[in-house]
This record gives structure tokens, C-alpha cells and sequence, in this order.
């Protein structure tokens, strides 16, 4: 019998990794992880960067083959690992790294059903605890989601490696941290699907707020932290901010416009020196003027972006002086069929795009000489 309901409207879903270590030292529970996982002969796909830094401690997991992630979660790349991963004969799949080689791992340990334990070495995304991979033409332009209906096994993070990485990887993050909350408040009004397959449930828009009540109050603490190498409480809230609550939060609350006007803007050549999280932070900027919120809440989160180190203007995402023909074309890919932008509850066309961003742009340069003004020293912006 057909059904009546539209069942992505009227079921909830919330999905999460099967466990989440934190911790000083955590990586010393990747090998009992996987034994618990029944695992014999991981596949570690690593990050060149984290390789130098981990190297020894990956050598020291029994049987397993090691391979070097190339730097773009492409088609290409995703084919190169699995047919590693097939010929060596591994039965678990490890990523290490950043969100690219996070996201690489999961696109070849799901469609080959292999469990998978995900070790990030920065905290600059929310990609290690999702389902899904976002996957890049070989230029570094968007090309697609992909969703595997499975997050991961075992998400460990070893807060002395964070704190150890360029204070800039941390602050990106808290950039893609702070849009979890506004997406998914979008998101829960118009009920519509989020990346876990159904419309939002209270918990994950309850972590999406914890996100942005621990980023406002921990964030700079944690900036300070790690330009010292420290591991300090704050920054164990900041990390699990950034990773697990906004993880949870977006893929189980729903993403919006922030994270379309990041997509639309990666198609421009000046944005590829900066990081997602860089550029979602603009992105929220943007979502915020499109949404009419009131000028002190716009307020919050621009002093805020000034306070940590975010993006505030085009200029400092790589587009100073962008022209409106360019900023157009962002607008038409960001608001391109399947865009997150069509979560929010109102419709959105490209023209209102446009000059959300310039509005962003001026709000954001006027208050960082507001601030200046009165002699605040400010954090250099992807520094
Ligand atoms: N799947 C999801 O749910 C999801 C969510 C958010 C973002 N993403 C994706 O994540 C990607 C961005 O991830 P990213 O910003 O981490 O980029 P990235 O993976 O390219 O890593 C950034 C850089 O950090 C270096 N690095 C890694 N560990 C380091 C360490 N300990 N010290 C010093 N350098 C280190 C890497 O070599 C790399 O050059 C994008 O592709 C984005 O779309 C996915
Ligand atoms: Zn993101």
C-alpha cells in the first residue's frame, strides 16, 4: 500500500560513530580499537604531514600496510586506495589526517564494508564522526556528497597532536563549528532532511547549540592554548566542539546556506589558499544577513570571528576586489538544485546571495575598524 507520509518529513534520525575518544595520549587506544573491532590487517591511510608526525606510533600496530594519502579527496584518489586496499587484502580501514584524508577513508572503507576507525590530526572540520565524504575535482573545485549510510566505527582524537598542529587548523574549525548552530535552528524549521536521512531531532539541535555556547566562551582560550602547544580544558571543549558536537549537530541537524556559500565559493581561484572552515565562516556571516537576523547577533558572531582569528570580508578569504560577475557565479552555485541553501525557511534566489555577501563584507570590515578603533589587537585573520 503507498504510503501517505512523506517519510523524510515525518521521520527523525540521528546518527553518530559507534565511539568517540578524546584525549591526551588517546592514540595509544588505536590498537585495542581495533582488535575490538575484530580487525588483523588495517589499512592505514595517512596524511604526509601527520605520517611525520605519528610515523613511529602507526609503525607499532601489528600487520598493518600504510599508505600515504595524495591531497585531494577526488574520484581519482578514492579509486587509487581502494584498489590498494583491495590487493593487499586488508579487513579495516584507518584514516589519519586532516578532512580530506578523513573523507577519502571513509568513501573506500564504506563501499567495501570494512570497518573503520577514523584518527584526525587537526581539529579543523567535523568531517571525522559523519557518514558522508565531500568529494572534490582534482583542481579542488566542489564536485559532490557522497553518502554511505554508515559513520564511523571509532573516532579517536588526540587533543597533544592538536595542540601541537599551526594554531590556524584549530581556528578553522571553530569556523565550521559555528555554523552547526545556525543550519540546524534553519534546518528545524522547515523540517527538512538532513544528512543523516530524516528531519532533525531536539538532540542533535541541543548539541548544535552547546557548539556555539562553547565556541563563544572557549575559543579564544583556545587559540591562546595552542599557540602555546597546551592542552588546557578549554581546548579539550573547543576540540570536542569542533568535532564531535559540530559533527553530530550538522549531520543530524541539518546544514543550510552557510555551507552552500562555501561550496559556490570554492569555484573561485582566490578562496583555494584558505580552509573549509575559513570559508564558512563567511559563509555564516552571509547566512546571517540573508536571514535578517538583528544586528547584535551579527555582532556576536563578527566580533567573535575578529577575536579568534576567522574571516570577516571578502578580502580576507581571497577576494579582494572580486567583481559582482563573480560573485554571481558563487551565488548560482551556491544556490544551484540540491543546495543546503534551499533548507532555509524562506526561498532563496542568487541576486539575494550577492548581496548578502556584500553586506557581510561591509559589516564585517566596519566593525573590525570599530574595533581597532579602540585600540583591540586582534588576532592576524589565517594566521
Ligand atoms: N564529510 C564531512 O562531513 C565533512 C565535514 C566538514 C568538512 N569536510 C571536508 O573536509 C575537508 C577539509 O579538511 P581540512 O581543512 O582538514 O583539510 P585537509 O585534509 O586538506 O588538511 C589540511 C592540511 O593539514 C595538514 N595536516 C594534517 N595534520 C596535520 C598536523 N598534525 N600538523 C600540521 N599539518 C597537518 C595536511 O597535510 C593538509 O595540508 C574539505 O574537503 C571539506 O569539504 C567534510
Ligand atoms: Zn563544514
Amino acid at each position: 500500500m503507498a504510503s501517505r507520509v512523506d517519510a523524510s518529513l515525518e521521520v527523525a534520525v540521528f546518527a553518530a560513530p559507534g565511539k568517540y575518544i578524546q584525549g591526551r595520549g588517546a592514540i595509544g587506544r588505536l590498537e585495542d580499537t581495533l582488535e575490538n573491532l575484530g580487525a588483523n590487517i588495517p589499512l592505514i591511510l595517512c596524511d604526509p604531514v601527520a605520517s611525520q608526525i605519528l610515523g613511529d606510533t602507526l609503525d607499532r600496530i601489528p600487520d598493518a600496510v600504510r599508505i600515504e594519502f595524495n591531497g585531494e579527496c577526488s574520484p581519482e584518489e578514492i579509486e587509487r586506495v581502494s584498489k590498494e586496499a583491495s590487493e593487499s587484502g586488508v579487513d579495516a580501514l584507518v584514516g589519519v589526517g586532516g578532512g580530506k584524508t578523513l573523507d577519502t577513508a571513509k568513501s573506500v572503507a564504506h563501499p567495501m564494508g570494512l570497518p573503520l576507525v577514523i584518527v584526525p590530526t587537526i581539529a579543523s572540520t567535523d568531517a571525522p564522526t559523519s557518514s558522508l565524504s565531500v568529494v572534490y575535482e582534482e583542481d579542488g573545485s566542489f564536485k559532490e556528497y557522497r553518502f554511505f549510510g554508515r559513520n564511523p566505527d571509532a573516532v579517536i582524537v588526540d587533543t597533544a597532536v592538536i595542540a601541537r598542529a599551526p594554531v590556524r587548523f584549530l581556528v578553522a574549525g571553530i569556523g565550521d563549528g559555528l555554523s552547526t548552530y545556525f543550519e540546524a535552528d534553519a534546518s528545524s524549521k522547515t523540517r527538512k532532511q538532513t544528512m543523516a536521512g530524516g528531519a532533525p531531532t531536539q538532540a542533535a539541535l541541543a548539541i548544535a547549540r552547546l557548539c556555539y555556547d562553547t565556541l563563544l566562551e572557549y575559543g579564544v582560550a583556545a587559540r591562546l592554548a595552542v599557540e602555546r602547544q597546551a592542552v588546557t580544558p578549554a581546548l579539550d571543549k573547543v576540540v570536542e566542539a569542533n568535532t564531535l558536537l559540530s559533527g553530530l549537530g550538522f549531520e543530524s541537524g541539518g546544514l543550510a546556506a552557510a555551507h552552500s556559500v562555501h561550496n559556490g565559493l570554492t569555484a573561485l581561484e582566490g578562496t583555494h589558499h584558505y580552509w573549509h572552515g575559513e570559508k564558512v565562516a563567511f559563509g555564516v556571516i552571509t547566512m546571517l544577513m540573508l536571514e535578517e537576523r538583528p544586528a547584535r547577533q551579527i555582532e556576536e558572531v563578527v566580533d567573535f570571528c575578529l577575536e579568534v582569528g576567522l574571516p570577516v570580508t571578502l578580502g580576507d578569504i581571497g577576494l579582494e576586489g572580486v567583481s559582482r560577475e563573480e560573485l554571481e557565479k558563487v551565488a548560482d552555485l551556491a544556490c544551484a538544485e540540491g543546495e543546503t541553501i534551499h533548507n532555509e525557511p524562506f526561498e532563496v534566489y542568487p541576486e539575494m546571495v550577492v548581496d548578502a555577501m556584500l553586506a557581510a563584507d561591509a559589516f564585517g570590515g566596519q566593525r573590525r575598524d570599530e574595533l581597532e578603533g579602540i585600540g583591540r589587537k586582534l588576532p592576524p585573520v589565517a594566521g
